[in-house]
């Protein structure tokens, strides 16, 4: 999470289309009071699609496991043929396979939550687990992921839309941008 407000910080557009959303999704409420303290709702934040590919993008780029290994239990080869003998330890690079141009293109080094973004209608699309490797792939697939992403997703709400920020300029007027947007849906 620090490595993803540290980002926000040097793309503000990237914080606008954040909060845009947000304050978009809590527009749409039929029994929204401004002074009741913001509390995300399940569907709501199904309807994140911006939000869960900035986090993504952010550990694409920050993993929080940055390198990961594996134990050869049997003898065995891999696909291309590398013989692994019992015992052999196998260590792969998060951190590196987030920023491999052969993986994620040309400008695999910048910050670019869109790539995660159907281009057809704006949804969040998944990436294969073997390809963005940040919650291991296979049987031991990290259990925690879709509870982190709720997390993640309130945490980051939260802090974006709802919490004065002392100091922080761009937060306080994004806050005060959302607090004028939802006041505008309400009618
Ligand atoms: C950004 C947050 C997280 C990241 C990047 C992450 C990443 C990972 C990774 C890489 C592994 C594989 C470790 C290995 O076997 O080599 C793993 C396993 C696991 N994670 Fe997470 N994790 C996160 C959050 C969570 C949360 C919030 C929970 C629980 C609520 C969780 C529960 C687990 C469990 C139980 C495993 C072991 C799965 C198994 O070995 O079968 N994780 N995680």
């Amino acid at each position: 999470m620090s490595w993803f407000f540290w980002l926000l910080d040097s793309h503000p557009a990237v914080e606008e289309k954040i909060l845009a959303e947000i304050c978009k999704i809590i527009g749409e409420r039929e029994d929204l009071d401004p002074k009741t303290p913001l509390v995300f709702r399940p569907e709501e934040m199904k309807k994140m699609d911006y939000l869960h590919a900035a986090l993504s993008e952010a550990l694409r780029l920050y993993p929080s496991v940055p390198v990961d290994h594996k134990e050869v239990a049997e003898d065995d080869i891999f696909p291309d043929g590398t013989v692994l003998k019992k015992g052999t330890k196998v260590i792969y690079a998060i951190y590196a396979m987030g920023r491999m141009e052969a993986v994620w293109g040309r400008d695999c080094r910048e910050f670019k939550p869109e790539r995660w973004l159907r281009i057809t209608d704006g949804r969040f699309m998944s990436e294969s687990a073997y390809k963005f490797t940040a919650f291991n792939g296979g049987p031991r697939l990290c259990l925690g992921e879709r509870f982190r992403l709720l997390s993640d997703e309130i945490c980051c709400g939260i802090n974006l839309v709802s919490l004065p920020c002392e100091g922080g300029e761009r937060s306080s007027r994004g806050a005060e941008a959302c607090s004028d947007n939802v006041h505008e849906s309400m009618g």
